[in-house]
C-alpha cells in the first residue's frame, strides 16, 4: 500500500515538472531549485535545451544534475537577475507563502529567489496546506549558534531538533515542530534577526507567484 501511494505522488512531481516546463523564458537565465520534484524538472529539461543559455542552482546537489545534463550553471554572482525560478516546497498556505528547507537548500533557494522574476512552485497536492507549520520549519544556523536559537524557538513553542547535516554553506539546521504560525511574514523576519541565524525556511516575504499542484485530477495552475 505504502509503495503504491510512493509511485502515486511520484507521478504527481513528473506532471507538475512537465507543466513547469511552458514557464521557462526563452532566452533567459533559470532559476533552478533544489528537492525531488525539482529532479523530475532537470531530467525533463533537455526537452527545451535550445531556450536555456544557462542556469543559476540553490544547491551543490541541482548543480551536479544540471550539468551531467550538459547544462551551463553560473555562480550567482556573474547574474544580476533571473527570468523565472522553479523550486519546489513542503508546504504552500493560499497567499502562496511557504515552508522549505526539507532538503536543506533554503538559504540558497532564498538567494536565486531574490533576484528573480518569477517564483514557480511545484508540488504535488499533500504540500497545499491551509496554515503552514504541520511540516517542522528548518532554520539553517551558524554552528556555535545552534544551542542559542534552539532555546530561542523553544520559547516560542516548538520543539527543536539539531538535523545530522551540514548544508552547502557549512552551516547547521534545526529543525522546528509544533509553532503555530499565525503570521508568517512577521514570524519569518523574527527569526531572521536572531543572532547566528542564516536563514528560516519561510518564504512568506517572497513568496511564489504561481504554484502548479499536482492532483489526481491533473495540474492545478494558481496565480496571484
Ligand atoms: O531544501 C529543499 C527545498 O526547500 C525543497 O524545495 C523542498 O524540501 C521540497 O522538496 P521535495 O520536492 O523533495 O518535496
Amino acid at each position: 500500500m505504502e509503495s503504491l501511494m510512493t509511485i502515486d505522488q511520484n507521478a504527481l512531481k513528473r506532471e507538475v515538472a512537465r507543466a513547469a516546463l511552458a514557464y521557462v523564458e526563452d532566452g533567459r537565465i533559470l532559476g533552478v531549485g533544489t528537492g525531488s520534484t525539482v529532479d523530475c524538472f532537470i531530467d525533463l529539461l533537455p526537452e527545451i535545451r535550445e531556450k536555456i543559455p544557462a542556469c543559476v542552482s540553490s544547491s551543490e546537489r541541482s548543480t551536479k544534475r544540471l550539468e551531467a545534463l550538459g547544462f551551463k550553471v553560473l555562480d550567482m554572482n556573474e547574474v544580476d537577475e533571473i527570468g523565472v525560478y522553479v523550486d519546489g516546497a513542503d508546504e504552500i498556505d493560499p497567499s502562496f507563502a511557504m515552508v522549505k528547507g526539507g532538503g536543506g537548500a533554503l538559504t540558497r533557494e532564498k538567494i536565486v529567489a531574490s533576484i528573480s522574476h518569477r517564483f514557480v512552485c511545484i508540488a504535488d497536492q499533500s504540500k497545499k496546506v491551509e496554515v503552514l507549520g504541520k511540516f517542522p520549519l528548518p532554520v539553517e544556523v551558524i554552528p556555535m549558534a545552534a544551542r542559542a536559537v534552539k532555546a530561542k524557538l523553544e520559547t516560542l513553542g516548538a520543539t527543536v531538533k539539531l538535523r545530522d547535516f551540514v548544508t552547502d554553506n557549512g552551516c547547521s539546521i534545526l529543525d522546528a515542530s509544533g509553532l503555530s504560525i499565525k503570521d508568517a511574514r512577521a514570524l519569518e523576519d523574527e527569526i531572521n534577526a536572531w543572532p547566528g541565524v542564516v536563514t528560516v525556511g519561510l518564504f512568506a516575504n517572497r513568496g511564489a507567484d504561481v504554484l502548479l499542484l499536482g492532483t489526481a485530477e491533473g495540474v492545478k495552475t494558481f496565480e496571484r
